[in-house]
């Protein structure tokens, strides 16, 4: 195991050590429930997604949490708006949330607290803060003082005379602040104004400041320190620095080991935000919805998006960007698929086909190309690099298959190269879900198949390569697949 990881708390890449041997702990700033998630938050779930699989892969057992913040004032704005309840806001985009999230493959968190289900916790934590003299309480407001914990800065390497005043964060009020003993302090706690919705509080009605409930979950979920805390970019200042004064002025311990950051999805290199209006939803990118390209992107074609960029760095979203992705993803595909596809061709070892593919031996070189990419600060284009090189030679073979009758690697070569791309494939989550109708035991073609070798044959005769053409014809024929071509150039097929 010789994973690295750039933590931004050093501004290095280290060797990843967990608390505990085996295990490993893991916490990451959800979404503000107020609205459909964008390509941004899929990015920085994914990127998380993948982390959380390949230290599976690496043996250890990940407990992975990720919250939703469902008090804030854009909710509220919302609920005004529409006439409903902050709850009702929250709950029905926490739905979204998982309808959308989960198509692109993102595996459910172990636990996603809510912050209206932790005001107790951050009731004891502001309290123990107040009593240790690291927040003072002015009018039903209580403010961190951020003078007092003299690391604070140690995240985002700023020091506070550089500070802008007034770097609050987004829950920053003018009113309420300008109660503040001194410009730099933040808000924990914050009086109710009328109409808000408001929770009893030791110091009157009121609802928590955005920092203090990551502290606060962290705390009652999972203990002092974690192994990993993950964000986006744009949270380690102020978010970050302020969850780590919260924190660690008490325990005397890190709140996190690592501190990673994914980099921002921009578009004309801006932030994608829902502020700026210059967002695409994963809703619309997957249905079809986004002006650029009005059809639906597979979602392993935005996973492949996402992937292909190191996680750090910035990712701008393009249409040619996209376009390129969903065409890579055609090529992986028919990799994954090459079971599937050729399984009566090559018979033995892929005569039965197993649900989950077999893992490959650490001596396999293309498993260790895979691995080296990934312990390097989870390299995920290098990674793929390697898939595309599998998927390529079997493609090769495919190709020989269908026009020469027989492959040059032996089938029991290709069962393993083939079942070394699926699984690694799926260390990345990236994965090409064979159809439910699919008859495995009998070797029908599933769907997706049938249209990819369509769409082959249908380029091959555009190209008037009519031999290749005949060959698809002949092999969908002998799985049960009739073609018909339409005097309007359409193809349509269906089982004999
Ligand atoms: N454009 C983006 N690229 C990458 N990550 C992003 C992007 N926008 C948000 N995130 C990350 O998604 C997670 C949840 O974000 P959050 O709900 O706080 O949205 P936000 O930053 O307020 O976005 P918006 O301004 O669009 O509402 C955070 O870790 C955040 O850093
Ligand atoms: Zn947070």
């Amino acid at each position: 195991m010789n994973l690295t990881l750039h933590n931004t708390l050093t501004n290095q890449k280290e060797p990843f050590i967990s608390v505990h041997p085996e295990r490993v702990v893991m916490y990451c700033c959800g979404v503000t429930v107020y609205d459909n998630c964008h390509l941004g938050h899929a990015r920085s779930y994914m990127a998380w997604d993948v982390l959380r699989r390949y230290l599976k892969w690496c043996g250890y057992t990940v407990r992975y949490v990720q919250n939703f913040t469902d008090i804030d004032d854009k909710i509220l704005h919302r609920a005004i708006v529409e006439g409903i309840t902050m709850q009702e806001v929250s709950d029905r985009y926490i739905n979204a949330y998982f309808r959308d999230i989960r198509r692109l493959n993102i595996l459910d968190a172990d636990d996603y607290p809510r912050v209206t289900e932790h005001i107790p916790a951050i009731h004891q934590l502001i309290q123990a803060l107040e009593q240790q003299g690291y927040a003072y309480a002015i009018d039903g407001d209580v403010y961190y003082s951020v003078r007092q914990f003299s690391e604070y800065g140690k995240l985002s390497g700023r020091k506070l005379e550089q500070l802008k005043v007034g770097a609050g964060g987004r829950v920053a009020d003018d009113t309420q602040d300008q109660k503040k003993r001194d410009p730099f302090d933040f808000a924990l706690w914050k009086s109710a104004k009328p109409g808000e919705p408001a929770w009893e509080s030791p110091w009157g009605l009121g609802r928590p400041g955005w920092h203090i409930e990551c502290s606060a979950m962290i705390r009652a979920r999972l203990g002092e320190t974690i192994d990993i805390h993950g964000g986006g970019g744009d949270l380690v200042f102020p978010h970050h620095e302020n969850e780590i004064a919260q924190s660690e002025v008490l325990t005397g311990q890190p709140l996190a080991r690592y501190w990673l950051h994914n980099g921002m999805v921009t578009v004309n290199g801006e932030k994608m935000s829902k502020s700026l209006g210059n967002f695409t939803t994963i809703r619309d990118l997957l249905d079809g919805g986004w002006a650029d390209y009005p059809e639906p992107v597979d979602p392993m074609a935005v996973r492949l998006f996402v992937l292909q960029g190191h996680y750090r760095k910035p990712l701008d979203f393009t249409k040619d960007a996209i376009v390129a992705s969903i065409n890579s993803w055609q090529t992986l595909k028919a990799g994954i698929l090459f079971g599937n596809r050729h399984r009566v061709a090559l018979s033995s070892p892929f005569a039965s086909i197993q649900s989950s593919p077999q893992e490959p031996s650490s001596e396999d070189p293309w498993t260790k190309r895979f691995q080296s990419a990934m312990d390097d600060d989870l390299n995920t284009s290098g990674a793929l690099a390697v898939l595309f090189e599998l998927a390529k030679a079997l493609q090769r073979e495919g190709n020989r298959l269908v026009h020469e009758g027989k492959s040059q690697s032996s089938p029991e070569l290709l069962w393993q190269q083939w079942q070394t791309l699926l699984y690694l494939a799926q260390v990345l989550g990236l994965e090409a879900k064979v159809n439910s109708d699919t008859d495995e035991a009998t070797g029908k073609l599933d769907e997706a198949v049938i249209t990819d070798l369509i769409q082959q044959r249908q380029t091959a005769r555009k190209q008037r390569d009519f031999i290749t053409a005949d060959d698809i014809r002949a092999q969908l024929s002998a799985a049960g697949i009739t073609v018909v071509d339409q005097p309007d150039g359409a193809t349509r097929w269906h089982r004999h």
